[in-house]
C-alpha cells in the first residue's frame, strides 16, 4: 500500500490517539499527529507523548491559522523553519472551529505537535502494555526520564488493532469542515471497530479533498474525562458529597442551594491506571432543570441521590431514572445512593427499600412504572441476574465519609474496565466489588 499523510485531529484522549496512531500505522498512512485540547475545562495541556521534551518546535507560534486545506503548506514552511528540533512537541493556539457551535464555544483550543517522537511514543506504550497497564493516562503523565535511553527502531509486533479498537470507547465524533462538508456528529457514546474508523477516515478525506484528492485523512474525535454527574432533589447532599470526596471534608451549617452546575476534576487510581473523573455538581432544584439536562448527553456516569430522612427525595428517584432516560446516553453507568446514613435516628427510608429501588431500576424500570409485576418480576430473578441488570446501591454520608470514596471509586473501575478491558480480563462486576469493599471496611455496621 503506498504511503500517505495523515492529520489526525483530536483532543482529550491520549489513550485514544495511541490506538489510531498504531491503525493508520498499519495502513502504510504516513502520520502527522496533532493534538487540540480544551484549556478551559482541564487542568494544562497533558502531553499526549508523556514525558517527551517540550522544547518549542518553532521559535513562533505559526502565523496563519491551520486547518485542514492549509495543513500541507503549514507543514512545508515548518519544515523550512530553521528552528525545528525533532522528538519535541509544541503547544501552540489554535482557532480551528472558527463557527460558532455550542458545545465548543468555551474551548479555548490549545494544540501539539507530536512527529519525531512518534516511535518512542510507541515503544513506551507497548512497555505499558506489557506491563499490563492499560491504556488510559499514563501516556499522558509519564515521567521524562522514562524516555531517555529508548532506542529509535521501534516495530509494532501483532498488534491486535481490531480488539483494541472494539474496546476503545469513542464519545463523539465529528468531522465537520467548510462548505460541502460532511458532517458526522451525533456518533458518540459508541463502541467503535477498526471498519468504522476507516469509514469515517474516508468520509473525511472525501469532505475535503474531493474524490480526487485522497492524500490527506482527518478525523477529529472528541474523547474528553469521563464525566460523572450528580443528580437527585435539592438538599440531599450532592454537594457535600462531592466536596467530601474532593476535600475530604464536610462543611456543617446553612444550606445554600446550587446555582445550575459546577464541577470538579479529579484523578482517582484504579489498579494501576489513573483514571480522570470529571464530576458535575448540578442543582437539585426544579428551575434550573434544563440547565442540567444538556449535561446528561455527555455523561459516562451518573450519581443518583436521595435523602434516607427525606420520603420525597426517595419518591422523585423514578422522575429523575426517566430523565435519565430521556437525555442520557443508554450506556451511561448508573448508581443509586441514599445519603446521610449518619441520620440513622431521623431515617425515613429503610435501607432494604433503597437496595429494592436499585433492583427494579433495571433498564427497563426507567420505562416501566414500578408495577407490583416489575416487583415480582425482579424478587424471582436469580441473583446473577440482578446483579447484571440492577443499578448498584449503597447508602452514603457525606458528613461521616462513610461509602463516598468507594461510591466514585467503583464508578472509575467499571469506567476504566469499560474503556479497556484487556482480553484475558474478567468483566468487571461492579455490585461483587462494592459487596467486597463494604465488607472490608465493615463501613456499613451502624445501619
Ligand atoms: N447529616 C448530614 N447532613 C448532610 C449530609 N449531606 C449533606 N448534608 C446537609 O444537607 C444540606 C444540603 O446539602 P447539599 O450538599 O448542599 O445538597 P445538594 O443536594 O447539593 O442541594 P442542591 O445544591 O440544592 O441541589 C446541607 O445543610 C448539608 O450540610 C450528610 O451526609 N449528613
Amino acid at each position: 500500500m503506498p504511503k500517505r499523510e495523515c492529520l489526525l485531529l483530536y483532543w482529550g484522549s491520549s489513550a485514544l490517539s495511541v490506538v489510531l496512531i498504531r491503525t493508520l500505522m498499519q495502513f502504510s498512512l504516513e502520520l502527522v499527529s496533532f493534538q487540540t485540547h480544551s484549556g478551559i475545562r482541564s487542568t494544562p495541556i497533558p502531553s499526549p507523548s508523556g514525558g517527551v521534551r517540550t522544547t518549542p518546535l518553532f521559535n513562533r507560534p505559526p502565523t496563519n491559522e491551520i486547518s485542514p486545506l492549509n495543513f500541507s503548506e503549514w507543514m512545508r514552511s515548518a519544515k523550512q523553519d530553521g528552528s525545528r528540533q525533532s522528538g519535541v512537541t509544541m503547544p501552540f493556539e489554535c482557532n480551528y472551529f472558527q463557527q460558532p457551535r455550542p458545545q465548543f464555544e468555551d474551548y479555548n483550543m490549545k494544540g501539539m505537535l507530536i512527529e519525531n517522537s512518534l516511535s518512542q511514543f510507541l515503544k513506551h506504550e507497548k512497555r505499558r502494555q506489557e506491563r499490563n497497564e492499560g491504556l488510559v493516562t499514563e501516556v499522558a503523565a509519564g515521567e521524562e526520564k522514562k524516555w531517555e535511553n529508548l532506542d529509535q527502531d521501534f516495530h509494532i509486533e501483532s498488534p491486535n488493532i481490531h480488539a483494541m479498537l472494539g474496546r476503545v470507547y469513542i464519545k463523539k465524533v465529528k468531522v465537520e469542515f467548510g462548505e460541502g462538508g460532511v458532517r458526522l456528529d451525533r456518533l458518540w457514546g459508541r463502541k467503535r471497530d477498526l471498519g468504522y474508523i476507516l469509514q469515517l477516515m474516508s468520509h473525511a478525506a472525501r469532505a475535503v479533498y474531493g474524490q480526487t484528492h485522497r492524500k490527506d485523512i482527518i478525523i477529529i474525535i472528541r474523547a474528553a474525562r469521563r464525566e460523572t454527574i450528580l443528580v437527585g432533589d435539592s438538599g440531599v447532599g450532592k454537594t457535600s458529597l462531592l466536596v467530601q470526596f474532593d476535600q475530604g471534608k464536610f462543611i456543617p451549617g446553612s444550606f445554600s442551594a446550587t446555582v445550575g452546575i459546577g464541577f470538579t476534576n479529579k484523578e482517582v487510581t484504579v489498579d494501576n491506571v489513573k483514571v480522570q473523573l470529571q464530576i458535575w455538581d448540578t442543582a437539585g432544584q426544579e428551575r434550573f432543570r434544563s440547565v442540567t439536562h444538556a449535561y446528561y448527553r455527555d455523561a459516562h456516569a451518573l450519581l443518583l441521590l436521595y435523602d434516607i430522612t427525606n420520603k420525597s427525595s426517595f419518591d422523585n428517584i423514578r422522575a429523575w431514572l426517566t430523565e435519565i432516560h430521556e437525555y442520557a446516553h443508554t450506556d451511561v453507568v448508573i448508581m443509586l445512593l441514599g445519603n446521610k446514613a449518619d441520620m440513622s435516628g431521623e431515617r425515613a427510608i429503610r435501607r432494604e427499600e433503597g437496595e429494592r429501588l436499585a433492583r427494579v431500576s433495571l433498564r427497563t424500570a426507567t420505562q416501566t412504572p414500578l408495577t407490583p409485576r416489575v416487583l415480582l418480576l425482579t424478587a424471582v430473578c436469580s441473583p446473577s441476574f440482578i446483579q447484571e441488570y440492577s443499578v448498584p446501591f449503597m447508602e452514603t454520608s457525606a458528613k461521616t465519609g462513610v461509602n463516598v470514596e468507594l461510591a466514585f471509586t467503583a464508578v472509575a473501575k467499571e469506567l476504566k474496565h469499560r474503556a479497556i478491558q484487556h482480553p484475558n480480563e474478567p468483566k468487571f462486576q461492579i455490585h461483587k466489588y462494592i459487596d467486597s469493599q463494604k465488607e472490608k471496611s465493615g463501613c456499613c455496621s451502624y445501619f
